[in-house]
């Protein structure tokens, strides 16, 4: 599986989120953006509205993470909107496999995330309805945390089960992923990175995701 690289807007200038996106449009591969409800997370991003005026403005495909409550009521909203990949978060799903295939069947890929302290083995039996499974390397809900090692473990198992399986899952992992940890993470099995601070906290996000793709393609 090729690298990937996944920018969060979560770091960008939220009044200019449509310049910020063609910063890196033509390099990234996704365009990350995190929907944050005060619930689930304790901090308020954006929602259906901005996704579908931004989907009409930018050319990257865009890489919808829900840290929100009850999101099988409201995912297959993004994907019917035309984001490319939904995902939705195992802590706050309370029916998953619903959820996922009505996200497939509006032609976007489906992403399944856990937060740091979810075991992935309770999600064995998941994978084959998963198109993305997101590690969360940082408790979600803020950007320029410290990535955390702990979590590499799990990638490590999340990659050896997708084997096990046969599988094409991808694996994301969110939080932290900078020039300094995207290669444990790209060693350990991941291989679609979302990167806020480390892409628009620097004055060339471009290249910056051209630098961080060359590391996760070196490790
Ligand atoms: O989902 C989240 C935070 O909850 C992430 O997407 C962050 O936006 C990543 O930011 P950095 O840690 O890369 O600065």
């Amino acid at each position: 599986m090729a690298v990937q690289i996944s920018p969060s807007i979560l770091s960008a200038d939220f009044a200019r989120l449509a310049d910020e996106a063609a910063r890196v449009a033509g390099v990234a591969d996704w365009l990350h953006v995190d929907v944050m409800d005060n619930h689930f997370v304790p901090n308020l991003t954006l929602g259906l509205p901005v996704v579908e005026a931004l989907l009409k403005a930018v050319s990257t495909p865009v890489d919808c993470h829900l840290m929100i409550e009850d999101p099988d009521r409201w995912a297959v909203g993004y994907a019917e909107a035309g984001a490319k990949s939904v995902t939705i978060h195992a802590e706050a799903a309370k029916a998953p496999v619903r959820t996922l295939r009505a996200i497939r069947k509006e032609g976007a890929r489906a992403g399944f995330a856990l937060n740091p302290a979810t075991a992935v083995d309770a999600y064995e039996d998941l994978l084959p309805e998963i198109d993305m499974l997101l590690l969360m390397t940082v408790e979600p809900g803020f950007g320029g945390q410290p990535f955390l090692d702990g979590v590499l473990p799990k990638i490590r198992r999340a990659r050896s089960l997708v084997s096990k399986h046969g599988l094409e899952v991808w694996i994301q992992v969110d939080g932290g992923v900078a020039d300094e940890t995207i290669e444990r993470c790209a060693e350990a099995g991941a291989d679609v990175f979302v990167a806020g601070n480390a892409v628009y906290g620097r004055d060339d996000p471009a290249g910056a995701v051209q630098a961080l793709r060359a590391l996760a393609e070196g490790a």
